[in-house]
């Protein structure tokens, strides 16, 4: 080990030392708290702060384990920094910073620094280690004048690049931080307003910058996102599952991942739409027919209703009905909401007629009842069962599940061949229904505003109690834990995991949920940030649900077009983004592909150009010498050609995944041992059967497509470019002509 070396070594130990030391003081500090206390208000109060800020900064230290540090950065001016996971202080008078977090400022020069622009630095160095031993130095030289050398330069810069790019996969996705490029850091760090899209060919780290954006922005603005949170979307459970570990392992907890199925709490999709029904569901028309919908059920009696009141028979005419519904609406509020001024308008409508019936005077006409008898008969009128059944009849209080599904029964305001195509049979929701029941929740409104009065109230003292837990946190914090407004306050303090509404959220049901997983349970969250990972698969109407979720408008977009499953489902960015926020997104390409080998590149981009000339598919950053090969199965023989090939292209590390189309999958799985056909994919495992929409994002060291002919091109394009080292094609059926002639 030469002194280089040991010199890191002696680091990484003392980082360690002090974390350990920090983990054992929390985990103490934990079960201190935990301890039985009196059951006076302090010690309660108490205890909840301690338990509040130790737990979250344990979970903190915990993630970041065995991958603390992962390189250095030596200024023009002297002073060296260490870069890592998350920052570390020292146990100094100063609490000097030992580690700095790769998100701070000081960090960033690591990542965009080149020779051009040293951004005032010497060198860049890059640690490898395996669990706490250090393993290689990588250095690159920034300032050619400068003579020190230390034995450990790359040349080409991009050694630790290459070695991760062909690590083996773990079915798992993980963080890029130690090899951010400088174009994916400029994106990471774009300011936090407005939207931004990304868009670039497979492989290019879209999903990747995406994440680490999520990471980045809740480090820069961790008091409002920490409150708001961050929701991620992705393409389907399978994708979520992969990248679950990317930012836990940045150490973030305040983020919601779903799937578009899952965007509407209380409905969850788990049937499937065709390809036309999701279409037409996904229109931004839709929205229009939906108002049409709700407006249907304000009805006119036909013929007139009679309500019997005090035997005097009161007869409510179309004419009548219609000066109150007209009254409700021009309230221009949500439908559920409007019926209480459809209710006492129609209340004031039938007191007049009675009145006029039992209070005129036979002899002059004139009204023999005064306002506090009026009053009374209204009040009558308003406990007669006869009243509310016409108000519940011309008026109903609706649901969005209850409205929604009577459409999608009798399919309505639509052209007879879109409304075939919606009508369902089945009461499973579908992903494309999703949307329209948060627009419909947003057409009716809640109706239970006295609930909700009530529950109002009972927070707002719950946060009255909160907000003296965290005063008594903040009035007895300990320099550990303090916050500092220095460039890498990266230390957790009591105000960064907890407020007030999340401290009130726990002593409401005796948990401790998240910001995240409030916003789980509420439609009307709005969130801080959204990150939309294949954007380019979201409908019109998905698109109105997320900006619903959004006010601020503050989004990381990622996706690609030619990756579509539908081509122009959505339009252009502009068509889609143009109502919401005009000309105000930023538009970014990545034309990198660190994921896919150019032999395999070469194949994908043949196939995808065969439709879409234009398409400017990514340049491969890695070769492998490895070509594609197809494999022609006998007739009747499919299934066992591609057993045939999982046996001979099964990695002894990594994963390989059979993409193949969903009807075949009960065959395969038959003739693959420890294989399952099934909607949820466990990735965890050696082998896996996937169709190509549950690959959308995903990535395997061995691809085997089977029976290409079956997709359409951009399904196709997907499952070509799934492969970070090999792809073999077995079909029965002729290729595609662009993939036939490429292999
Ligand atoms: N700077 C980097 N350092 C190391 N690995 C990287 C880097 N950028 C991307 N990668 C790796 O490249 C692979 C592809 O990245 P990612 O999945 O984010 O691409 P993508 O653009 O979302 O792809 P697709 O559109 O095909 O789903 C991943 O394994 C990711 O970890």
């Amino acid at each position: 080990m030469d002194g280089e070396f040991r010199r890191e070594q002696e680091f990484i130990d003392r980082v360690h030392r002090r974390v350990d030391d920090l983990c054992e003081r929390t985990r103490e500090s934990v079960d201190e708290a935990l301890a039985p206390v009196g059951n006076g208000r302090q010690a309660l109060l108490e205890r909840d702060v301690r338990v509040a800020e130790s737990t979250g900064l344990l979970a903190a230290l915990e993630a970041v384990d065995g991958s603390l540090c992962f390189g250095r950065i030596d200024t023009s001016a002297g002073p060296v920094h260490h870069i890592g996971r998350i920052g570390v202080r020292d146990d100094d008078a100063d609490a000097t910073p030992l580690l700095i977090d790769w998100r701070a400022p000081v960090a960033r020069p690591f990542y965009s620094a080149t020779g051009h622009t040293p951004l005032g630095l010497r060198r860049r160095r890059h640690i490898t280690t395996e669990g706490r031993r250090v393993t290689a130095l990588n250095d690159e030289i920034l300032d050619l004048a400068d003579p020190a050398r230390t034995g450990h330069e790359d040349p080409s810069g991009d050694a630790v690049l290459l070695a991760a790019l062909d690590e083996a996969r773990t079915g798992r996705m993980h963080d890029i931080v130690r090899t951010i490029q400088a174009g994916q850091d400029r994106l990471i760090r774009a300011p936090h307003s407005g939207v931004l899209v990304v868009e670039g060919g497979p492989g290019t780290g879209k999903t990747a910058v995406a994440l680490h954006r999520a990471a980045y922005l809740l480090y820069e603005h961790r008091e409002l996102l920490a409150r708001r949170a961050v929701l991620i979307v992705g393409p389907n459970p399978a994708f979520l599952g992969y990248i679950a570990e990317v930012l836990p392992s940045l150490g973030e907890v305040g983020v919601l991942a779903l799937t578009p199925g899952e965007l509407f709490p209380g409905a969850r999709a788990t049937a499937e739409d065709s390809p036309r029904a999701a279409a037409v569901k996904g229109r931004a028309e839709m929205a229009d027919v939906l108002a049409a919908v709700v407006r249907d059920h304000q009805t006119l009696p036909d013929p007139a209703l009679t309500i019997v009141h005090d035997r005097e028979a009161l007869v409510l005419d179309a004419d009548l009905v219609r000066v109150c519904r007209d009254h409700a609406r021009a309230t221009r509020l949500p439908h559920n909401e409007a019926r209480e001024h459809f209710e006492g308008r129609l209340l004031n409508v039938l007191t007049d007629m009675l009145a006029e019936r039992i209070g005129t005077d036979p002899f002059d006409g004139s009204q023999l009842l005064d306002a506090s008898d009026v009053t009374s008969l209204r009040d009558e009128l308003g406990a007669n069962p006869e009243v509310h059944g016409a108000v519940d009849l011309l008026w109903p209080r609706l649901t969005p599940q209850r409205l929604v599904a009577a459409f999608l029964a009798d399919p309505t305001h639509l052209a007879e061949e879109d409304a075939d195509a919606v009508r369902r049979s089945g009461r499973a929701w579908t992903p494309a229904d999703i949307p329209l029941l948060d627009e419909a929740a947003e057409l009716l409104g809640q109706d239970d505003r006295a609930a909700l009065a009530a529950a109002e109230r009972e927070r707002l003292e719950r946060v009255a109690y909160a907000q003296g837990v965290l005063d008594i946190s903040y009035a007895s914090r300990t320099q550990e834990f303090e916050d500092r407004d220095d460039e890498d306050s990266e230390v957790l303090g009591a105000h960064d995991l907890v407020d007030a509404d999340r401290m009130a959220e726990r002593h409401e049901e005796a948990d401790h949920r998240t910001a995240a997983e409030r916003a789980a349970g509420d439609r009307t969250w709005a969130f801080g940030h959204i990150v939309v990972d294949e954007a380019q698969e979201l409908s019109p109407m998905t698109w109105r649900l997320l900006m619903r979720r959004c006010p601020t408008r503050s989004m990381t977009l990622v996706g690609d077009p030619a990756q579509a499953a539908e081509p122009g489902a959505a339009g252009s960015w502009e068509m889609i983004l143009r109502p919401y926020v005009g000309d105000r997104w930023e538009h970014s390409r990545l034309d990198v592909n660190y994921r896919t080998p150019s032999e395999v590149m070469d194949l994908a981009t043949a196939v995808i150009r065969a439709e879409c000339p234009d398409v400017e598919p990514p340049r491969s950053v890695r070769s492998t010498g490895e070509h594609p090969r197809a494999h022609a199965a006998e007739p009747g023989g499919l299934a066992h050609a591609v057993a045939e090939r999982v046996s001979a292209e099964t990695p002894d590390e990594g994963r390989l995944a059979v993409i193949a189309p969903r009807e075949l999958h009960p065959d395969l799985a038959a003739v693959l041992p420890d294989v399952r056909a099934g909607a949820e994919p466990d990735l965890s495992r050696p082998v896996v059967l996937l169709d190509s929409r549950q690959a959308k994002g995903l990535e395997f060291d061995v691809v085997i497509v089977v029976e290409p002919s079956r997709y359409g091109t951009g399904d196709l394009y997907v499952a070509l470019t799934r492969a970070t080292r090999r792809l073999a094609v077995v079909h029965a059926e002729p290729l595609p002509v662009a993939l036939a002639a490429g292999l």
